[in-house]
C-alpha cells in the first residue's frame, strides 16, 4: 500500500572518472583487476534465488588471453528452463503488487551501489571479460547502467502520473499493470549495461524474469545478479539461465506464460525468435511484447564542406573504439574527393598509432575481438579485401590470435560503394570506406540511404548549414540516432535515447519512457459516483 503521492529523485547523469595516471580511481580499479584476474571462480545458475549447478560447464576467458579461465560456469538447458518459469510464476503475484515505490527504491540502491562499491567489480569484470578498456567498462558498467536505473525510476513515476479526464459524477483512472506471464530477457556479449537493463526495466514495472545472459559475457552477468540480490531484489524476480542460444530460447518461447522479449543482439536471431512466437501464437495467452534492438552498418557521410580533422578523429574513434563492437560503431564512411588527401594524410598515421594489447594495461586505446568466430569473421573480410580487385586494405590489415583475439583497426578502402563490406556488419575493427566525387553528394546521400537493410546510427559532417539539413531531411529513415558533426556511437541515456528502425530493431529506445511503456499494460477504471435509476433518455421523452 502507498501512502503518499511519492516524487522519485531527479536523475543526473552518473558523471565519468577520467582514470589518468596517479588518479586514485585508477590504482583503485587496477588493484581490483588484478585480484580478480587472479582468482578462478565457479558460476551457478540462479533460479528462485537458488544457485543451481549442473554440471555441464562452459568457460568464460580473456579474449586478450584466451587461455587464462576465469570462472568455469554452469549451463541450463530445457529442465532449467522449466524450473526458471516456475519460479517466475511464483514471485510475480508479491512482486507486481509491491508499492511501486518500493520496486524503484531497490533499483536505486542498485545505481547507488554500482556507482560506489560496485562499481571498481563491474568495470574490471568487464575489462577481464570483454577486453574493455578501463574508459569504454566506466562509460558502460558503470556510468550507463547507473543511469538505466535513475532515469527507468524516474521515467516510471511520469508514467504512473498519466492519468485521463474525468467529467463531473465519474472518476476516470489508468492503471499501468505489468503483462500477464513472464519477460524473456536476452542479452548480447558487448555492453553489461544492456545486460543489466534488459532484464531490470520489465522488473521494475513489476514484471518477473527469465534472463540469458551471452555465452561471451557471463562472468559479469554473475557480478550482475550479486549487484541486484545486495540492492534487495526478491528471489525469483529475476532468474538467470546461462546456455546456448537455442537450448534456453526454444523452450522459453515454447513456454504459454511468455508475455514478452526483450532482446538485444543479431538481427538473424531476433527474426529468428519473431517467426517462433509466430508459429506459437495460439499457445500464449495473450500477444508477448515484442522488443528487439538488432544490428546496424552504421555510416558516416561528410560533405565537401566538412571539417577534416573533426572528421577523422570521428572516423577513429566511432569505427574503433572497442574493437568496433559497438552497434552504433561507424563501419561505413563516405568521403568526398576534395577532402580525401587530407583525411588520408591524417587518418593513417592515426590508426596506425593506435595501441592494441591487453587491457589490464592502462595504455592502450584497444583490446581483443570477443572470441574465435569473431576473429575469424574479421580476418575473412581482411582476406577478401587484399584479394579484391574492388578494394584494398588502406591501413591496418594484420591479425593474431595466438594468445589472444587480436585484430589490428583496419580500414577497407572500397572503389564500389555495394562492396561486400560497405554493406554487411562485421562487428569489429574493420571500417571500409568509399571515396565520392565531390559534385555527387545528392547522389552519395542517395547511396547512403539504400546501400544497408539497417538503420541504427549515422552522422554527417558538414559546415554548410544547407548541406546539414539535407542529410538530415533525405536520411530521416536510415538511422535512428543521428549524429550532426559527432562520431555515431556514445549514445547517453536520458540524452540521446538509443534504437534504430528497419532491420535494425523496433527502436523502444531503452532507458526510456517509450520503452518502460512496452512492458505495462494498461487498465482503464471508470467509477460513477451516482448512477442512473431510470434507463430511459431524456430525448424519449
Ligand atoms: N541495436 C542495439 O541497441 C544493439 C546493442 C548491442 C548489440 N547489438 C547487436 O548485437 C550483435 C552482437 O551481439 P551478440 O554477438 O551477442 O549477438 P547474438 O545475436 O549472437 O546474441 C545475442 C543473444 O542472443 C542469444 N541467442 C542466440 N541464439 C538464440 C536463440 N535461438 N534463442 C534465444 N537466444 C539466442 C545469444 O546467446 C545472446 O545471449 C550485433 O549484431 C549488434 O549490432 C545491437
Ligand atoms: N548505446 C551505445 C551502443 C550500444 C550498442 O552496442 C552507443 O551509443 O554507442
Amino acid at each position: 500500500m502507498s501512502l503518499g503521492i511519492f516524487k522519485v529523485p531527479h536523475p543526473v547523469n552518473e558523471p565519468v572518472k577520467g582514470y589518468a595516471p596517479g588518479s586514485p580511481e585508477r590504482a583503485s580499479l587496477a588493484a581490483k583487476v588484478k585480484e580478480m584476474a587472479a582468482q578462478k571462480i565457479e558460476i551457478p545458475l540462479v533460479i528462485g534465488g537458488k544457485e543451481i549447478r549442473t554440471g555441464k560447464l562452459a568457460k568464460a576467458v580473456m579474449p586478450h588471453d584466451h587461455g587464462h579461465v576465469l570462472a568455469d560456469v554452469h549451463l541450463g538447458g530445457e529442465a532449467e528452463v522449466k524450473l526458471a518459469v516456475e519460479a517466475a510464476a511464483k514471485a510475480k503475484a508479491e512482486w507486481a503488487a509491491m508499492p511501486w515505490e518500493a520496486r524503484v527504491s531497490i533499483f536505486l540502491k542498485a545505481a547507488d551501489l554500482l556507482a560506489g562499491p560496485y562499481r571498481d567489480v563491474l568495470n574490471a569484470a568487464t575489462m577481464l571479460g570483454q577486453s574493455k578498456t578501463c574508459h569504454q567498462a566506466e562509460i558502460d558498467s558503470a556510468c550507463e547502467l547507473v543511469d538505466f536505473y535513475r532515469f527507468n525510476s524516474f521515467y516510471y513515476e511520469q508514467i504512473l502520473r498519466e492519468q485521463p479526464e474525468s467529467m463531473p459524477g465519474m472518476w476516470n483512472r489508468l492503471e499501468h499493470r505489468p503483462l500477464e506471464g513472464f519477460v524473456f530477457a536476452v542479452t548480447p556479449f558487448n555492453f553489461t549495461s544492456i545486460a543489466g537493463n534488459l532484464p531490470t526495466a520489465p522488473a521494475l514495472v513489476g514484471n518477473t524474469v527469465v534472463w540469458k545472459p551471452a555465452s561471451t559475457a557471463l562472468y559479469s552477468a554473475h557480478f550482475l545478479m550479486k549487484l541486484w540480490k545486495e540492492a534487495g531484489l526478491p528471489d525469483g524476480v529475476i532468474n538467470m539461465v546461462p546456455g546456448s542460444g537455442a537450448s534456453i530460447g526454444n523452450p522459453v518461447l515454447a513456454s504459454p506464460q511468455l508475455a514478452g522479449i526483450h532482446f538485444t543482439g543479431s538481427t538473424s536471431v531476433f527474426n529468428g525468435m519473431w517467426r517462433t512466437v509466430g508459429q506459437n501464437l495460439e499457445s500464449y495467452k495473450g500477444y508477448p511484447r515484442l522488443v528487439g534492438e538488432t544490428g546496424g552498418k552504421d555510416f558516416i557521410v561528410a560533405h565537401p564542406s566538412a571539417d577534416p580533422v573533426a572528421l577523422t578523429v570521428a572516423i577513429v574513434r566511432g569505427a574503433f573504439e572497442y574493437q568496433g563492437q559497438k552497434c552504433s560503431a561507424a563501419s561505413r564512411a563516405y568521403v568526398p574527393s576534395n577532402l580525401w588527401p587530407k583525411v588520408k594524410e591524417m587518418l593513417v598515421p592515426m590508426v596506425e598509432g593506435i595501441k592494441m594489447g591487453d587491457i589490464q594495461d592502462f595504455s592502450n586505446f584497444m583490446g581483443a575481438v570477443i572470441d574465435a568466430n569473431s576473429f575469424r569473421d574479421q580476418k575473412n573480410a581482411i582476406d577478401e579485401a587484399k584479394a579484391s580487385n574492388d578494394a584494398s586494405i588502406l591501413v591496418g590489415g594484420q591479425y593474431d590470435d595466438s594468445k589472444g583475439y587480436f585484430v589490428r583497426p583496419t580500414v577497407i578502402q572500397a572503389k564500389t560503394p555495394g562492396y561486400r563490406t560497405m554493406c554487411d556488419e562485421l562487428f569489429g575493427p574493420v571500417m571500409t570506406l568509399h571515396v565520392y566525387d565531390e559534385t555527387k553528394w545528392e547522389e552519395t546521400l542517395d547511396l547512403v540511404d539504400s546501400t544497408s537493410p539497417y538503420a541504427l546510427t549515422g552522422a554527417v559532417f558538414a559546415q554548410d548549414r544547407y548541406a546539414v539539413q539535407q542529410a538530415i531531411t533525405h536520411l530521416r529513415n536510415c538511422a535512428g540516432n543521428f549524429y550532426v558533426n559527432d562520431k555515431p556511437t556514445g549514445a547517453v541515456v536520458g540524452q540521446q535515447p538509443f534504437g534504430g528502425a528497419r532491420a535494425s530493431g523496433t527502436n523502444d529506445k531503452a532507458g526510456s519512457m517509450l520503452n518502460l511503456l512496452r512492458w505495462i499494460s494498461a487498465r482503464t477504471i471508470k467509477e460513477t459516483f451516482v448512477p442512473p435509476t431510470d434507463y430511459r433518455y431524456p430525448y424519449m421523452g
